[in-house]
């Protein structure tokens, strides 16, 4: 696919997504609207609990059990899409814990594949691309890493791993959730750096979820601001350190300047 056929546009519409507690319907994601482009990345920050990871997950048809969709398409060029079917293959995902994205019984040979966009994929460009894709990520010694199992590797191992198995499906879209959060400050340094030089190279449309306003500063080129499952200030991340409107982003800056005191956000 040449870089003026690939998909420049996701959009994700009135997305609404709810529970229910003691018998009674709560909206946990409502009328959630959000724009993807190719060759940038959107942050999806707000605080813990807001509804980031639901919105990512619903939008693909991937709410984990006790959660439904209600509302909401995805559309990718003005196309509305099946979520099951661009999942993996339009848009691929990279997880919190790289731990639990993993079959703990299957190798990494095995993981490599698998999936929809390893389906009609020769097995040996499957797993040459695989391969490209692990030394991209700054895995060596493939073959060794390719006949490990999940508990054989590192947290970091396994997340280079989900980024390589991203980078290598192809798809032009990459929906990134936390993708730093349960690794040790030298290992996310290096794996924020690697998401950014690879999704950069490769002119992804990457959806970030984060609430790390330091991931924000180093990643994203736009930002959405969530707040108890509603988005409530979008805009470019210098106006958003800048000139937040909206008093959570202020709260956001506020409590990341608190952590980190003296150093500028962006
Ligand atoms: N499987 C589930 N069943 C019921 N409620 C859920 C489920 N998963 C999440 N929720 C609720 O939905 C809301 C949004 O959760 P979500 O995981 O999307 O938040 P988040 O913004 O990603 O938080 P964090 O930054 O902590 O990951 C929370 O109130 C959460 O308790």
């Amino acid at each position: 696919m040449t870089s003026s056929q690939s998909p420049r546009r996701l959009v994700i519409r009135n997305l609404g997504v709810e529970t229910t507690r003691h018998g009674v319907a709560v909206t946990l994601v409502d009328d959630v609207s959000l724009d993807v482009r190719a060759g940038e990345t959107l942050a999806l920050v707000g605080a813990s609990g807001c509804g980031k990871s639901l919105t990512c997950a619903a939008s693909l048809d991937a709410a984990p059990p006790g959660v439904r969709r209600t509302t909401g398409s995805i559309a990718i060029d003005g196309v509305e899409q099946a979520p099951a079917d661009i999942r993996g293959r339009l848009v691929a995902t990279i997880l919190q814990n790289p731990r639990s994205a993993f079959n703990p019984v299957r190798t990494m040979r095995q993981h490599a594949m698998e999936g929809p966009a390893a389906r009609g994929a020769p097995a040996a460009s499957r797993e040459q691309r695989v391969r490209a894709a692990m030394a991209d990520a700054g895995l060596e010694d493939v073959d060794r890493i390719l006949d490990l199992h999940p508990f054989e590797m590192s947290g970091g191992m396994l997340q280079r791993m989900m980024i390589a198995l991203a980078l290598a499906s192809g798809a032009p879209f990459l929906f990134a959730d936390e993708p730093t959060t349960d690794l040790d400050l030298i290992v996310q340094r290096d794996i924020l750096n690697l998401l950014l030089r690879l999704t950069r190279r490769q002119g992804l449309g990457v959806l970030l979820v984060t609430h790390d306003m330091g991931v924000v500063a180093a990643l994203a080129d736009r930002v959405a601001v969530m707040d108890a499952g509603r988005i409530i200030e979008t805009a470019r991340v210098m106006d958003i350190f800048n000139r937040p409107t909206h008093p959570v982003t202020r709260n956001l800056l506020d409590a990341h300047l608190s952590l980190y005191p003296g150093r500028s956000a962006a």
